[in-house]
């Protein structure tokens, strides 16, 4: 394992891989140890799905010794965004994940809550919200503490180049949302331009946040997220991912992390 650094900073725990293919391997051995943690203390792990290049490094997660060691039956998989687009659309996240890493994993079908592809933007936030509502009364998601928002044990979060995670853009109004849990977006940059997202509190509320980023087309975004000129004004996106009271971890290969 070709692990370059690893480093300790107010913005997280950072790791820097030699290539894409060691972040791999290290990104399975982190969730599946994160899985047999929450799984021994509750008896669930509520796992939080980006669409994008996450799903691809993913892929170790899928192959042995974590097929047969992880406890399948214990996930509860959701997404962090979704597109409006149904789930068959090459554009879903949901047909991204299924198609690279669930339909490769023994998770029970019935612990797979992805966003109604059957509802308007509008609807889809409210109903994936009442669904998280739901589960949070059974325990499945836990409950932060201090502020009621749902907890989740694990956020697995990629960026974009510009600086996005989720569905939350930068200069975005959604990105001082701080009532809903859920909610929406019609005018997104990226296509498709109607897509659903948690909030920042919600993404803040979890537990442990990893944010998985690759590639050189991403280096300047890092630099500005975690290189030594910090400036507050203009946050991007990426620079308000913080857990309260969780744990963020970024996995860079070395290209992003080259201006480091
Ligand atoms: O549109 C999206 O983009 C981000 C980043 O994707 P990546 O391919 O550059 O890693 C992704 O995390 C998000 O879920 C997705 O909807």
């Amino acid at each position: 394992m070709a692990e370059t650094a690893i480093t300790e900073k107010s913005k997280g725990n950072l790791q820097v891989f030699e290539s894409e293919e060691d972040l791999a391997v290290s990104l399975a051995k982190y969730t599946a140890d994160l899985s047999a943690k929450f799984v021994r203390e509750r008896a669930t792990f509520a796992v939080v799905l980006s669409g994008g290049s996450l799903i691809y490094s993913l892929r170790k997660l899928t192959e042995s010794p974590y097929l047969e060691s992880v406890d399948w039956t214990k996930w509860y998989v959701f997404w962090v965004d979704e597109r409006v687009v149904p789930k068959d659309h090459r554009d879903s996240n949901y047909k991204l994940a299924y198609d690279g890493f669930l339909s490769k994993v023994p998770i029970p079908p019935g612990n797979v809550y992805n966003i109604n592809d059957a509802l308007y933007a509008e609807g889809a936030a409210d109903d994936y919200e009442t669904c998280f509502r739901h589960l949070v009364k059974l325990k499945i998601i836990e409950s932060a503490a201090s502020s009621g928002f749902p907890k989740f044990d694990l956020m697995l979060l990629g960026m974009g180049p510009d600086g996005h995670v989720a569905s939350l853009f930068p200069g975005h109004p959604l990105l001082s949302e701080n009532q809903k849990w859920v909610t929406f977006i019609k005018d997104s940059l990226k296509p498709p331009p109607e897509r659903i997202t948690c909030t920042f509190p919600v993404i803040n509320s979890s537990a442990n946040i990893a944010l998985v980023v690759c590639g050189a087309d991403k280096a300047d975004t890092v630099y500005r997220a975690l290189g030594n000129k910090q400036d507050s004004s203009d946050l991007l996106p990426v620079q308000i991912v913080s857990p309260a009271e969780g744990e963020l971890t970024w996995f860079l290969d070395k290209e992003a992390a080259s201006k480091l």
